[in-house]
């Protein structure tokens, strides 16, 4: 029986995968599963303070992993990677031409990076390796951080201060980043408009996309336990 859900943000909980505008019927979905028993979790790449206020704010009890697996709460915080050297983060910034994150002076081990279309992958990729790091690209923002395991090493930690088994846990994403997210968990979902990389890590493909994919997901979960909805 499924007694935790863990849902990305960016492209997940929004009402598109070009927005940053939350959907609210997602959010009601996911306070509707609270109040149902199931606590709702955020696993993303956006910041531990950006994570943490939505967290409170949305109304959830599940917990946190922010920095794409680098920071974990649930009641207190961890932070399971090292600490990335800020000039490093210039250092990308200025040898690609890419702007940095706001976000970023409240990050420690991941840090993004806004997107131009002439970006060379390939070379970024390069660059990031040799460094001894890993790029990641979330459909919002590419991140270069120190942790290769991505999302699943912050979620194994979260299910396991949680005190639960794989099987009970729930997932759903939008992008690549999230593959290690669904690989984590029993019940892993994509959304319609996820990228097909995520959809071939998943068993459920939801209808509609981002917001609206998370209130199937959250009713064939409340089904799943038992509560018609
Ligand atoms: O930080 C990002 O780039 C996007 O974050 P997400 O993991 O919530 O999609
Ligand atoms: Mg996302």
């Amino acid at each position: 029986m499924i007694r935790l859900i863990l849902a990305d943000v960016d492209g997940t909980l929004t009402e598109d995968r070009d927005t940053y505008r939350l959907d609210l019927d997602a959010v009601a979905a996911l306070r509707l599963a609270e109040k149902m028993g199931i606590k709702v979790g955020l696993v993303s790449g956006n910041s531990y303070p950006v994570l943490r206020g939505l967290h409170q704010y949305m109304g959830l009890s599940g917990g946190v992993v922010a920095e794409n697996g680098c920071v974990v709460y649930l009641q207190h915080f961890e932070r399971l990677c090292e600490k990335l050297e800020r000039k490093l983060a210039q250092e990308f910034s200025d040898t690609f031409g890419l702007a940095q994150s706001w976000q970023n002076p409240y990050r420690e081990s991941d840090y993004a990076f806004y997107l131009r279309d002439d970006f060379d992958t390939n070379q970024a990729k390069k660059w990031a390796s040799s460094h001894g790091l890993t790029l990641r690209y979330s459909g919002y923002a590419v991140h270069i951080s120190v942790n290769s395991e991505g999302k699943a090493l912050g979620v194994r930690r979260l299910i396991q201060l949680s005190g639960l088994e794989r099987e009970q846990v729930a997932a759903i994403g939008d992008s690549s980043t999230d593959i290690e997210l669904l690989k984590e968990v029993g019940y892993p979902v994509a959304l319609a408009n996820s990228t097909q990389d995520l959809k071939e890590s998943s068993i459920m493909i939801t209808r509609s996309k981002s917001g609206k994919g998370v209130v199937e997901m959250v009713h064939a979960v409340l089904r799943e336990r038992g509560v018609t909805s």
